[in-house]
């Protein structure tokens, strides 16, 4: 069965846009599935891949898209499914880096946008199409200013993260990108956190976004830093820009984090909280295949 369903998850954002979504699906003839409780939609989802509908469009926020994503792969499905995306949460993160901004776009986009195949991260097996963080728990960008996140891609989000945290105890980590055996760990040391980037905001050097389709995830392991809650936005700038001594950034298709302390390491997975001692991430090249807006670019631009 070809055919389209919105797996919607009525909690998400504002939670009032449930008759929306109903009218919209009526409209252009799309099947809907709604979650009744947390957990609902990695199942309905799954369900849907194995009834064989050809487009899963996840309505929620970046929680709801990631639960789509572990529903795809569980069903083992990426070959035959493609996502869209109808906006309705609260940050929409994911949406808006791939130019789907708003539910009219998204609508639009669906009927006859551009389909893109995209990387995905693999935290072991748990799918994730943004980021996985080691340490500092960083919420997420929104709270950012727009300037701030152009200038310094992801790394605003560590950011707006250590202003709110006075306190934090540095990791004890080991990361290694996998270079083969015998090889020396990439890095070892204390951190403050570490983020592996598949999502477009966590752009390499001297491009204002990543690429989502070139295989790799952008690490970036930011070291102790001195107390920065009275710092400027300038003096942070520096710290954190693009050849801080404070941060090693490098791009690799796979990296393990191990952490040295007796208790584990905290990860934030598409923004849901999971402890390891040690976390292997891989990714997963060309596999979802994905509907983005026009202002998706697949060839990150230069900064
Ligand atoms: N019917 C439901 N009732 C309660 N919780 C639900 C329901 N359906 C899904 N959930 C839970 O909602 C969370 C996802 O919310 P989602 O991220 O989509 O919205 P948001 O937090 O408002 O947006 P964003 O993450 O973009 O800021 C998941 O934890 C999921 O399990």
């Amino acid at each position: 069965m070809a055919g389209t369903v919105i797996v919607h998850n009525p909690e998400s954002g504002s939670g009032s846009h449930t008759e929306t979504v109903r009218t919209r699906a009526d409209l252009c003839g799309y099947a809907l599935e709604q979650s009744e409780q947390a957990g609902d939609v990695v199942a309905l989802t799954r369900e849907a891949a194995e009834a064989g509908y050809s487009t899963i469009v996840a309505a929620g926020g970046d929680g709801t898209v990631n639960e789509v994503v572990q529903g795809i792969d569980r069903a083992d499905a990426f070959d035959d499914v493609t996502l869209g995306i109808l906006p309705l949460g609260t940050g929409n993160n994911f949406a808006k880096q791939i130019g789907i901004t708003d539910i009219e776009t998204a609508f639009s986009a669906l009927e006859d946008g551009a389909r893109r195949t995209i990387d995905i991260g693999m935290a072991t097996d748990r799918p994730f199409v943004n980021s996985c963080v080691a340490g500092l728990t960083a919420e997420s960008v929104s709270g950012t200013s727009g300037e701030s996140k152009s200038r310094i891609g992801g790394l605003a989000y560590v950011l707006t993260t250590l202003r709110t945290v006075t306190e934090f105890d540095p990791l004890h980590l080991t990361v290694d990108s996998g270079m083969g055996a015998g090889e020396p760990p990439t890095w070892s040391g204390e951190a403050l956190c570490v983020m592996v980037g598949n999502g477009r905001q966590f752009a390499a050097d001297g491009t204002t976004q990543a690429n989502m389709e070139d295989g790799l995830f952008e690490v970036a392991i930011v070291k102790d830093v001195p107390a920065i809650d009275l710092m400027s936005d300038a003096v942070l700038e520096r710290l954190f820009g693009q050849d801080s001594a404070h941060i090693d950034r490098f791009q690799a298709a796979s990296v393990d984090i191990r952490g040295h302390s007796a208790d584990p390491v905290r990860f934030t997975v598409d923004g849901d909280i999971i402890q390891h001692h040690e976390l292997d991430l891989s990714v997963r090249s060309n596999v979802l295949q994905l509907v983005v807006g026009e202002e998706y670019d697949p060839v990150p631009m230069d900064a």
